[in-house]
This record gives C-alpha cells, sequence and structure tokens, in this order.
C-alpha cells in the first residue's frame, strides 16, 4: 500500500472508483495463461512486420491502429487491405487480446474492491518492444521517469502485461517505482512472460523503466480510467470492421 497523491483531484472524481485512500501497487503471475501468451506475442509480431521504429522502442496500439514505423507512426488499419488484416490481426487471437484484458480488470477491480463496471479501458492501450537500437527520437526514450496519471491524463489504474523473461530474453529493461516523499525505498519489478504488474496512475507510484542492454523487451501497457467519457472500446472483429467500411 501506498498513500494516494491529490493528482486525482485535479480531474473529475467518480465514486466507487477513483483512488482516494486506497493506492497500490500490485503483481500477479499466473492471470494469464501460456497459450494467451502465444496469441498476443503473434499479434505484436504480425504487427511489427509492418512497421517497427528505427530506434529502440516500438509500440503497436490495436484500438487506433497506431504502429511505429521508422521516425514516425502509421495506421496500420489505414495501410494494410482488409484481407491482410485478418491475416495479420486473427480473430481468434483479437478475441484473447480483449479476454485477457477482461481478466486484468477484473484482477484490478476485485483487488481495490471497486465495482468492474465502473472501471473502463482508456488510451493508450498498447503493446511496446524494447531494443537496445539507439533512440532516433523522443519517442525512443523509454526510459525516463514519469507519473502515469501526469503523462496520459485520463489513466487511474495503469496495468503492465510482461511477455518476455527479464535475464534470458533481455538485460537490463527491468520496471522500478521511484521514491517519493513518503516513500524512501525504491521498489524494483522484474518482468517474467505473463506476469502482470497494476498500481493507481497517480504521483503515489512515480516509475521508469532501465534501459534494456540485451536482447528484447516484449511487454502491453493496459489502461483504465473511471471516466467514462475517456473510455475506448475493444477492438473489432474483422468481420464487423470489415462491414463498415
Ligand atoms: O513497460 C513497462 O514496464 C512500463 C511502461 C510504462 O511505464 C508506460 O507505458 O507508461
Ligand atoms: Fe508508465
Amino acid at each position: 500500500n501506498v498513500t494516494c497523491s491529490s493528482d486525482y483531484k485535479n480531474y473529475p472524481i467518480f465514486d466507487g472508483c477513483t483512488p482516494k485512500t486506497n493506492c497500490r501497487r500490485c503483481v500477479k503471475d499466473g492471470l494469464v495463461s501460456q497459450e494467451e501468451i502465444v496469441s498476443l506475442m503473434r499479434l505484436l509480431q504480425n504487427g511489427m512486420k509492418h512497421g517497427g521504429s528505427s530506434g529502440g522502442a516500438s509500440i503497436l496500439d490495436l484500438h487506433t491502429g497506431a504502429l511505429s514505423k521508422g521516425q514516425q507512426f502509421i495506421n496500420i488499419y489505414k495501410s494494410l487491405e482488409s484481407t491482410e488484416l485478418s491475416e495479420t490481426f486473427p480473430n481468434s487471437d483479437m478475441q484473447v487480446y480483449r479476454k485477457v484484458k477482461n481478466k486484468i480488470l477484473a484482477a484490478i477491480a476485485n483487488e481495490f474492491g471497486l465495482d468492474p463496471k465502473k472501471l473502463h479501458l482508456t488510451n493508450p492501450t498498447f503493446f511496446s518492444r524494447m531494443t537496445t537500437t539507439p533512440a532516433k527520437t523522443q519517442h525512443d526514450e523509454y526510459w525516463h521517469y514519469h507519473i502515469d496519471k501526469i503523462q496520459y491524463g485520463s489513466f487511474d489504474y495503469t496495468s503492465l502485461l510482461y511477455l518476455a523473461d527479464y535475464g534470458s530474453d533481455f538485460k537490463g529493461g527491468q520496471f522500478v517505482f521511484d521514491k517519493t516523499t513518503n516513500n524512501n525505498e525504491e521498489v524494483v519489478i522484474e518482468p517474467r512472460n505473463g506476469r502482470v504488474s497494476f498500481f493507481t496512475s497517480g504521483s503515489e507510484n512515480p516509475h521508469h523503466v532501465q534501459k534494456v542492454v540485451e536482447g528484447v523487451r516484449y511487454a502491453v501497457t493496459i489502461s483504465f480510467t473511471c471516466d467514462p467519457s475517456k473510455a475506448i472500446t475493444d477492438p473489432l472483429d474483422w468481420t464487423v470492421f470489415r462491414s463498415l467500411l
């Protein structure tokens, strides 16, 4: 448990959801199965084939279609044909993505004693790939100290799902909760395949990612808000998506 910051007061408050006196950090293993990890890695790798940053950090956002490419971002939903899209992101894997998101939402609601209906997915929610390639733009500089609520605004609860193992798939790249005025100790989270870490998004939980010094680090940032006006929807099935074109 950590003492909640007052960051949340600068935003609309949603009773029974907005962190007030119950701020925490939590790590859970075993929530996501190896089979589910395989599906998520397929989505990530298939998507990255069509892009990838020229620097060390690439993202793929399945909600907006944003994909790092070179020094910029493209919208993969606009740049691929609909048949290519359904091959790149099979519906069965997209279903796993939605299911895993719902499991994490349920775990957060349970941990914080919230009604899961009050918690909504928000932007940005994205896959990340971090490598040792030197940064070319600011977007590649993933290692900076930050506070999610300040950086992203809508976030109230941040979750991170790791898709690679620290120590074997990559070296460096540990997640660090930095010291605060109330908390004089750094806490390091070791990324592990299938490990889910979640925490309240305010200044009580400042953090950074150490630079990756070897190998490739894969993760998903899955973000939640209490503000229904900041909610985003799940990516659609391609059969539905295509019928809308
Ligand atoms: O990948 C991680 O461990 C942390 C990423 C992060 O801090 C963020 O997306 O805001
Ligand atoms: Fe963060």
